[in-house]
Order: C-alpha cells, then structure tokens, then sequence
C-alpha cells in the first residue's frame, strides 16, 4: 500500500496483462454479518481485506464472535441469532455496509450498544432506518445530531404485528439492513413496504441472494411491485452455508475495465484480463461493463472472467460520449466520469443524486477535480456533465484531492494517459485502503510507461556520507522504489570470493556480476536464497566492493540489473556513479558529501553499535583511501554530475536532508 503523503503517478502509455481482484465489499461484510448471526461455522473464501471488513470483523469479535483468519480465509462461529454480549461500544470508521445493517440486528436483538463512526460517517444520514426501527419498537436515540450518527440502541419492546415502511429513495442499505436484521425476530411474517422509488436496486439484489445462501427467502409479490414490498416469512432462521466464496469486487473491476478501454496494448499483449469476476456475477455493478460497451470497449466476458481491450481508431477509439441513466451502477459510474476524459464530445451522467451521500459529495468532488484537468464540467443536483480538453494542449496538471473517498483516488488514477503525458499528482493514496489495499500495485502491475517518462532521483557521495539513509527515506516517503548500487558491487564481491575468483580478475568477476542472483526485500540482500546482507556490509566488504568496483568489465555487466530497477511509479538510486553514467536522463541528482571527520565519526558510531570494536582514526583513513580510490579510477569515478545539487549534510539530520532532497524535487515537478 502507498502510505505517503502523494503519489505522483508518472505519463503512463500502455497496458496488458492479468488482474486478480480482490473480494466484494459488498458481499464481504454481507457475508461475515450474515455468518455471524447464523448458527455454526462459516469459512468465508477469497474475504476482502480492507478498512470497511476490518471495522465489521473488529465488531464481530466484541459481539462475542469467534474469528480464524488465515490470509483471505476466515472462519466465523455464528451467534445462532443471539447475544452474548449485550453491552458493547461500537467503532464503525466509515463503512457504511457495517453501520446500517449493524444498527438493525443490534437494535432488534435488544441490549445496550453504542455504535459511532470517523466525522463522516457522522454527517452520512440514517434518520430514516432509525424512523423504521422505531415503528417497529426499537429503542434507539441520537448521541449527536438528529437524522446522523453517533446512535445509542436500548432494548425496546418489539411489535410486528403492522407492516414497516422504510425509505427507499436515500441509501439502498436501510432496506439491505432490515432485509438482513428481521430474520432474527421472524415468529410471524413481516412485511416491509418501500416508500418512494428504490434506488441501487441490484444491492438489494446482491442482499436477497446471500439471505438465499444463508436460508432466508424473502417473498416478492409478482409484477408492479415486486421491489417495492418484501416479506420475511415466519419461522425464517439463519442456517450457515458451511462454506461460501466471495466475489472478486465488480466496482473494483471497473478501473481495469477502463484501463483497458483507454490504454494502447503493451508489446505481446492485447488486452486486460480481469479474473474473479464475470457475466455470472451477482453484483450490480457487474453493468458497467455494458456502459464501457457503450463507450467503445471491446469486452469478452466468460462466467468468472472478463477480457478487455482497446476499439480500432474510429472504431471505440476515441471513446465514444455517452448520456446515460446511471440509478443501476451507483458506484462504477464515477469511472465513467473519467472515461469520459478521453470520449469525442460531452457525456451526461444522470439520475446519480446518491453520490452526493456517499464517501464524500461525490459528484461535487468530480467535478472539481475534473476540471483542474482541463475539462469543462456542469454539475446539476443529480447529474454530471464533461466534456474534454479540447485539445492535447489544454490538459493541465494539478495536485488531485481525493476526500478520504478510495473510488476519487482510483478514478482519477486513469488520468495518467492523458494525451499531454503529464503525471498525476493524488494526495492520500492509501485511502484506497477502503476496498482495494494494493489498488496502485495492480495498476502499476499491468501498465507501462516510456523508460524515460519513469523519474529517477539521483544520490551520489563518498562513503558514509548518509547515501544509503538519504536515498532509503526519500523513497519511502515519494513511494518509490530504491536503488543501493553500492550493495551490487558488494555482492559481486563476495560471490566472487566465495567462488574463488581473485577480486583482481577483471573478466571473472564480471561473469558472476552478469548472473548475479541477487534479490533486495526490504533492508535485506539476499545472494539466491541466503541473507547476505551482514556479510556484504562489512567495512572489508566495502573495500572489496571498491576494488572490484574500478573493472569496466563488472561495471558494464552491472549496468543492466540497474536499469532494471527503474520501474513505475519512480526510482531513488544511491551510489558513485548514478547521475553521471546509469541514469544521465534523471531530473534530480544530489551529491552528497559531509566531511572526513563527521562521516569517520557516524562509521564508527554504525561499527560500534555492531560490535565490532576499531577506532575513528582508523576509520577515517580507510574511508579516506576508499574515497581516493573511487574517485580517481579511470572508469566512471566519483565525482557529481554536472547538474548535480551539492548537499553537504555534516550539520544536518537525515530527516532534514530528506525534506531538502524533496523541496528540490517538487521544485522540478508541474503541480
Ligand atoms: N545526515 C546524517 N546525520 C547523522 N548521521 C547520519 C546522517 N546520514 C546518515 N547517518 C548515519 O551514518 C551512517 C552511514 O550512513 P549510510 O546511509 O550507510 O551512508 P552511505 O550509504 O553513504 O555509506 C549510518 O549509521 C547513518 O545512520
Ligand atoms: N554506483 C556505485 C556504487 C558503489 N560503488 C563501489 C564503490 C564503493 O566504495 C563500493 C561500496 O559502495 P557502497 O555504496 O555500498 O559503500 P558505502 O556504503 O558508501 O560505504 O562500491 C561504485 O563504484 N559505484
């Protein structure tokens, strides 16, 4: 997961490959509810791991719960539709498909509960489930404003006698959560009337499906108004189905749906496939792919898989502008907004007025951030309407905000193909964290970029100067990767030793440098399946690194697996020679020195701490006579580029160095 304060996704131009989603939210936290008030056990296949599943399972588990998780396996024991806690307090975030049916189960099965949110959640409305709640006798009363949560349940005395009406034109998820809380107290039927038209009505399908899975059939009457009256029959009882697999998640699917629909074809490849969800899917969003249709996609789809690729020029290429009533696909339309970047004309998004009750104003948020792309956009109370940029000149580039809302941050992820190739600034990645953890990995998984659009920061300087710690923090902070040349001509050494191969034989070192089985994870080096990295990081290591390091040999067959390091969304590459020979092309290249003395007393410090014991004069002459080595070998020696930044750190920290290093690169960025 990108846990960093933006991400700036560079000019992408291609895609290809293979996407394995992760589960439904939607079924997920369906599924572990519904498992929870069931009698026995329920394993939950493929679960969701996210913000939204955690919060549910976090709740399950003070409701007395038992919960196994193993990787995206967890077997739940049900309640069998009774409490054994019936005093608990509630932390809700901001999941919604927790709150709602939650309140319900907890306010019918009586006890005291206090169930509260983050600030947005307090601002999402639930007035009009608690208004059918209380029709029904429950207790419930509002901590904070009326209409919202926080919410404290009582026990109250229930009476089913009369039908409940509850609101159907607000939020799907009032009626899904007296669907799923009623069973509980079915001893006679009861019977729900909507009032107002249904809206999201393939969530309340995706609800009737499970219930089915879980032994609940709700009775429909047939013809006019058979989504507007629902009954539980009596005597309904929650049965585990022992075992149950969750869909990989359709509005999930929809980023790489468009993906596919606006990216040229990688080399070898001619189009995104997307598994873990199909034509049999029971999710409502499932109908995006016919909206993508509309707009030019070409799309295969079989039961569990989905095939999708660019149409022909003229021929779904550009994307063709729609206006379309977009009720049934709530959640996968906003995709559509973004699609709507590259389509030929004005696309219209109608009857979208829920998305102004969700994450955050939905379709306030859009449009806002749209138009700092360049596009022209009207936002009405329940539609949408882009157009955009006229031409490749008036795109722009502006840091986009995405209001704690992973769909804002996943849409607009699809700008980074706009026809100008300028990158994509999103503040607050991680709050993908929603529904789709490692949504950017994915993505950056199956797209490519030109090798020099991929931005590289360069970190050169003699020896203990803080490279490696600059280099190290740096990346963490952008969310790249990280390059420690330095540890390649440490592991070319050491394997050559180990192999018996003079450090001073030029040609043999460089056939082990050439098929060097090295591997980074974390801080730790890996030499084929062995740790290395203790052994490599010793200071006679360095000097044997230095020693093998001056063969133009072993630097040219070095020079490829450095290459290799730069990958989307960008590179930190510390060393001696980055900005002069391996990456030239890098937009930020720092040279970092601090003196003799303050590098000798930071080595000796990093020594000590190791237990080895040696002196900072020794030190300082043996990093003296590294130094001189590197920097006057013939071949790529240690000396700053031309366009280097000297950084001299002696009275600086590694954080301070760091926020220098990150002022200069905003400095070369467009937002
Ligand atoms: N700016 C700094 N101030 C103080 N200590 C530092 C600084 N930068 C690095 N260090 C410390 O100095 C030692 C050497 O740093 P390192 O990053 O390994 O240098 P290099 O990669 O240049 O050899 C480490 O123990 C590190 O924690
Ligand atoms: N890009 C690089 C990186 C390291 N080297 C050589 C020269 C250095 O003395 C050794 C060891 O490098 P490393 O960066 O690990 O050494 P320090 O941590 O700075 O002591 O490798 C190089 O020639 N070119």
């Amino acid at each position: 997961m990108f846990d960093t304060e933006f991400l700036d996704i560079p000019p992408l131009a291609r895609a290809g490959g293979t996407v394995r989603l992760p589960g439904s939210k939607s079924i997920s936290n369906r599924v572990l509810l519904l498992a929870a008030l069931s009698e026995g056990e329920t394993t939950v296949h493929d679960l969701l791991a996210s913000d939204d599943t955690a919060v549910m399972l976090t709740a399950l588990k003070r409701l007395g719960c038992s919960v196994r998780q193993d990787g995206d396996t967890a077997v739940i024991g049900g309640l069998g539709g009774r409490l054994v806690q019936r005093k608990a307090t509630l932390f809700m975030g901001n999941a919604g498909t927790a709150m709602r049916p939650l309140t319900a189960a907890l306010a019918l099965l009586g006890g005291e509960f206090e169930l509260s949110g983050v600030p947005r959640m307090h601002e999402r409305p639930i007035g009009d489930l608690v208004d059918a709640l209380r029709q029904l006798g429950c207790a419930i009363d509002y901590i904070g404003n009326e209409g919202f949560p926080p919410l404290r349940l009582r026990p109250g005395q229930l009476k089913l006698d009369a039908p409940i009406q509850v609101r159907g034109d607000v939020s799907s998820q009032f009626l899904t959560a007296l669907l799923m809380a009623l069973p509980l107290v079915a001893s006679r039927d009861i019977q729900i009337d909507v009032v107002g038209e249904l809206i999201s009505r393939p969530y309340i399908e995706i609800t009737l499906n499970l219930l089915k899975r879980f032994g609940i059939h709700v009775q429909r009457p047939a013809g006019a108004d058979s989504w507007q009256r629902f009954t539980i029959p009596a005597g309904s009882r929650y049965q585990s189905p022992g075992e149950i697999h969750v869909e990989g998640d359709a509005s999930s699917a929809s980023y790489f749906i468009a993906l596919g629909a606006i990216a040229e074809s990688a080399a070898g490849q001619n189009s995104i496939e997307i598994l873990g969800v199909g034509a049999d899917s029971i999710q409502g969003d499932i109908r995006f792919v016919e909206a993508a249709r509309l707009m030019g996609a070409q799309i295969d789809s079989s039961p569990n898989s989905l095939r999708i690729s660019r149409g022909k020029p003229g021929q779904g290429w550009p994307l063709k502008a729609i206006d379309l009533d977009c009720n049934h696909i709530p959640d996968a339309a906003m995709t559509l907004a973004v699609m709507a970047l590259y389509a030929d004309g004005t696309t219209t998004l109608r009857n979208i007025a829920s998305w102004r009750v969700k994450e955050t104003d939905r379709i306030a948020a859009m449009a806002c951030e749209l138009q700092k792309l360049g596009a022209t956009v009207e936002e009405g109370a329940d539609y949408l309407k882009i157009t955009p940029p006229a031409q490749r000149a008036d795109w722009k580039t502006a840091p986009i905000h995405t209001y704690d809302d992973h769909r804002v941050a996943m849409c607009f992820s699809l700008a980074a193909f706009n026809p100008a190739q300028l990158p994509v600034r999103l503040l607050d990645p991680k709050c993908v964290a929603k529904t789709f953890p490692d949504y950017f990995e994915a993505l950056f998984a199956v797209t490519e970029a030109d090798t020099a659009c991929i931005p590289v920061i360069c970190v050169d300087g003699p020896t203990a100067s803080g490279k490696g710690s600059l280099a190290a923090l740096t990346a963490q902070r952008l969310g790249y990767h990280f390059l420690d040349s330095g540890a390649l001509y440490r592991v070319s050494a050491f394997a050559a030793t180990r192999a018996g191969v003079s450090l001073d034989d030029a040609a043999g070192v460089a056939r082990i440098a050439r098929a060097l089985p090295v591997q980074f994870e974390g801080d730790r080096v890996f030499l084929a399946d062995e740790d290395v990295s203790e052994a490599i990081r010793t200071e006679a290591g360095g000097m044997a690194a230095s020693k093998v390091s001056a063969h133009p040999e072993v630097r040219a067959a070095l020079l490829a697996l450095q290459h290799g390091f730069r990958q989307l969304p960008g590179l930190v590459a510390d060393g001696r020679d980055m900005g002069t020979i391996v990456f030239p092309d890098a937009p930020l290249k720092i040279y970092l020195t601090a003196s003799a003395r303050h590098r000798a007393e930071r080595r000796h410090k990093q020594l000590i701490s190791k237990g080895n014991s040696t002196t900072i004069v020794r030190i300082q002459q043996d990093l003296e006579a590294r130094d001189a080595r590197d920097m006057s070998r013939p071949v790529a020696p240690l000396k700053p580029a031309d366009d280097a930044r000297l950084l001299d750190n002696s009275d600086l920290s590694i954080e301070e160095s760091a926020d220098q290093v990150i002022g200069w690169w905003q400095g070369t960025r467009p937002f």
